[in-house]
């Protein structure tokens, strides 16, 4: 269900840095279409040599985005293994990571911040209605395709990525380290369903509204599972329309969370809202 690309077709060029279990760099692949060669920029997704047992979960991750295209999720053009090397071959998303991207320019405003969170919660309506759940929602695995320029009046478009090994396999100090992303159910089941996806969506949120900011970053894996056990939330934004979305959907029992319709519902009703502010006062909620 894969397409094999050559270890000769793809060309190394600079290392960008890590995932978990897995490092990247940028390079490009060559195939030959109708008699023409074509260069094609990529990203190059590395499985560290010391996890290949993860290998069947880290392609697994790679073959449910290449089942399914969206323009929100990110395209996989194939793996390519060689030697102990297995390697994901995904498009280069020009503008990388978007936790790294708002931790650097900090001048976002708050349609642009609703514009990526519409169009993230568009993404998971698609995967929610394939019955597919990601798994690994995070503002790490947000890429940013087109930054958006108000003056320019386009707006930032950005691409899901693959959710990476499964966390059954990851072992418990890396779930407790993905405290508040992960689910509080998923620390008992260590199984992924539909409403993870939409608890993650809500710790994403307060990450996109919080500069990218990763929530609760100053404790410990023992004190992020206490904030699990003492049904804590995260400290509520002062928008507190966007604080209500974020609490429903992070609530402790799944079934309450909301749907993806309802979502994408609100943050319309956000982003005119916001519209109708910005207009009425000329400034801006936080
Ligand atoms: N400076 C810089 C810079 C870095 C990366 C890209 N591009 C890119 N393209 C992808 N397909 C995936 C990723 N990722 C980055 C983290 C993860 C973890 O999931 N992926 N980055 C562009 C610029």
């Amino acid at each position: 269900q894969f397409h094999m690309i050559k270890h000769e077709d793809l060309t190394w060029r600079e290392s960008l840095g890590q995932g978990s279990f897995t490092h990247i760099s940028r390079g490009s692949k060559t195939d030959q279409r109708d008699g023409v060669t074509h260069s094609t920029e990529v990203l190059l997704k590395v499985l560290d040599a010391n996890h290949k047992n993860c290998w069947e979960s880290f392609f697994e991750a790679a073959s449910l985005m290449s089942q399914i295209s969206h323009k929100h999720l990110l395209l996989v053009y194939g793996i390519s293994v060689h030697k102990s090397k297995n390697i994901m071959v995904q498009e280069f998303v020009k503008h990388g990571a978007l936790d790294l991207y708002l931790k650097r320019s900090m001048s976002v405003s708050v349609s642009w911040k609703l514009d990526v969170a519409k169009q993230l919660a568009c993404a998971l309506n698609f995967l929610e209605e394939k019955n597919i759940a990601h798994g690994n929602i995070c503002a790490k695995n947000l890429l940013l395709a087109r930054e958006g320029d108000p003056s320019a009046d386009n707006s930032p478009f950005i691409k899901l990525s693959d959710p990476g090994i499964s966390m059954a396999l990851l072992g418990k100090d890396v779930v407790l380290d993905r405290i508040p992303w992960v689910a509080p159910e998923v620390l008992d089941t260590l199984e992924i369903e539909l409403e993870c996806d939409k608890w993650s969506f809500g710790s994403t949120l307060w990450e996109i509204f919080n500069n990218g900011e990763a929530p609760l970053q100053g404790l410990d894996p023992i004190q992020k599972q206490q904030f699990y056990e003492h049904f804590s939330n995260l400290p509520a934004l002062e928008w507190t329309e966007l604080a209500d979305l974020i609490i429903q959907c992070m609530q402790y029992q799944p079934e309450l969370r909301p749907s993806c319709r309802s979502i994408i519902r609100q943050l319309n009703s956000l982003i005119t809202s916001d519209y109708e502010i910005l207009h009425a006062t000329g400034t801006h909620p936080k």
